[in-house]
């Protein structure tokens, strides 16, 4: 009897993780619906809609006439997004009786396009055709002899190279990362002050359109911002009171100052190239007081910490592998080995509450 009722008993567990594990393919799928539905409200600007009527309800009507869409398939879209809870639909009492509306939720304001906090241009990004074709060639580059970027592959030049001839990559790219710098710096603005104390001029090498730098500054006015970055970043970066955009090539030299910055840059190439970029940032930092600031994911940090942000670290690893030759996250270990070989004599990781830790390395 007891034999008869453990093989029962297992039965149902053997059910019960074969449904999980349905449940989890399922997901792998069909996860790609979830990302175009939320791209379509971003594109349409919903968030932004709902926005401007603070939590006042939006009828399916008044949307489908301010985007000039077919009510019946925007209906479709909003019924999947309130399904998933990115956005909610509450009734109120109008005129004729009850109506039906929809409101944000927390997801749904991280979705503005113009938000502080907004995320939508980094999925604009990473949604793009540009972005998303490579991924086809992730296998082919597994079996490549030569390793090529699945990136490479479609677009036969790195992700720096066609952003440098193309006007609309250039804009995506470069508001992508400024709608992650907003997050990250806000962060290391609020909660680490004390490791700006006493820089007088602080160089953000690949700093992008100097979305950084401007906070930074604005936040420790006592610093000098340098913002470096390739031409056609910088001739198109807006001005920020406080920072001078310089141009240049890291490979070749990085501008003097006191220190430097790092966010999210060292992650798209490989040691070798890391090396090579850190040994021209111990020249152009100052040699007894400066240092270098590297914001990057150390991969195993924030395993027992929060595995939501462990796991976006394994995800950008992923990105690296698809739109660059030889970047990747890096673990505690491997950030060691390039810190050393570059020349630093010692440095520390401090655990922020983002996906990236902050690295501060001394000369
Ligand atoms: C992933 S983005 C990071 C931008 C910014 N630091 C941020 O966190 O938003 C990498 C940046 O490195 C810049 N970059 C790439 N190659 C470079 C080079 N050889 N010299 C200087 N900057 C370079 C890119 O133009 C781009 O702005
Ligand atoms: O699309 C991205 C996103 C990042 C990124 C996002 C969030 C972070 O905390 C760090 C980095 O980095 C990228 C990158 O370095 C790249 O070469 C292409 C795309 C992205």
């Amino acid at each position: 009897m007891a034999e008869e009722t453990s093989g029962v008993a297992k039965l149902i567990h053997e059910r019960e993780e074969e449904s999980q594990a349905q449940e989890y393919l399922w997901n792998c799928i069909f996860g790609f619906t979830e990302t175009a539905v939320v791209k379509c409200a971003v594109e349409l600007g919903i968030s932004d809609y709902l926005e401007t009527h603070k939590q006042q309800p939006v009828s399916l009507n008044q949307l489908s006439t301010a985007f000039g869409c077919c009510a019946s398939s925007l209906y479709r879209i909003l019924r999947f997004l309130t399904n998933r809870g990115i956005f909610k639909e509450v009734s109120s009492v109008g005129d004729g009786g009850d109506v039906l509306g929809y409101v944000q939720t927390p997801i749904s304001r991280l979705l503005r396009r113009d938000g502080e906090n907004s995320m939508a241009h980094l999925l604009l990004l990473q949604n793009s055709p540009f972005m998303l074709a490579p991924w086809h060639y992730l296998t082919a580059r597994l079996l490549d002899k030569e390793n090529t970027s699945p990136f490479n592959a479609v677009h036969g030049k790195d992700a720096w190279e066609y952003a440098k001839n193309n006007s609309e990559h250039n804009k995506l790219i470069n508001d992508g990362m400024a709608c992650h710098a907003r997050m990250t710096t806000r962060v290391i603005i609020d909660n680490y002050a004390e490791i700006f104390k006493g820089i007088e001029s602080l160089v953000d090498v690949g700093g992008g359109n100097g979305t950084t730098l401007g906070m930074l500054v604005k936040a420790f006015p006592w610093i000098k911002g340098i913002n470096f970055d390739l031409p056609h970043v910088v001739s198109v970066a807006p001005h920020y009171d406080g920072v001078v955009h310089v141009e240049g090539d890291m490979f070749d030299s990085v501008p003097n100052a006191h220190a430097a910055f790092f966010m999210a840059v060292l992650h798209d190439w490989g040691d070798e190239e890391c090396i090579r970029i850190l040994k021209n940032c111990i020249k152009a930092i100052s040699k007894d007081t400066g240092k270098v600031i590297i914001v990057e994911t150390v991969l195993e940090e924030k395993i027992g910490n929060d595995k939501s942000l462990k796991d976006v670290g394994f995800m950008m690893d992923m990105v690296m592998m698809s739109h660059t030759s030889n970047g990747k996250e890096r673990s505690a270990k491997e950030w060691a080995h390039i810190l050393s070989e570059a020349g630093f004599s010692r440095h520390s990781i401090v655990n922020i509450p983002a996906i990236e830790c902050i690295i501060l390395a001394y000369p």
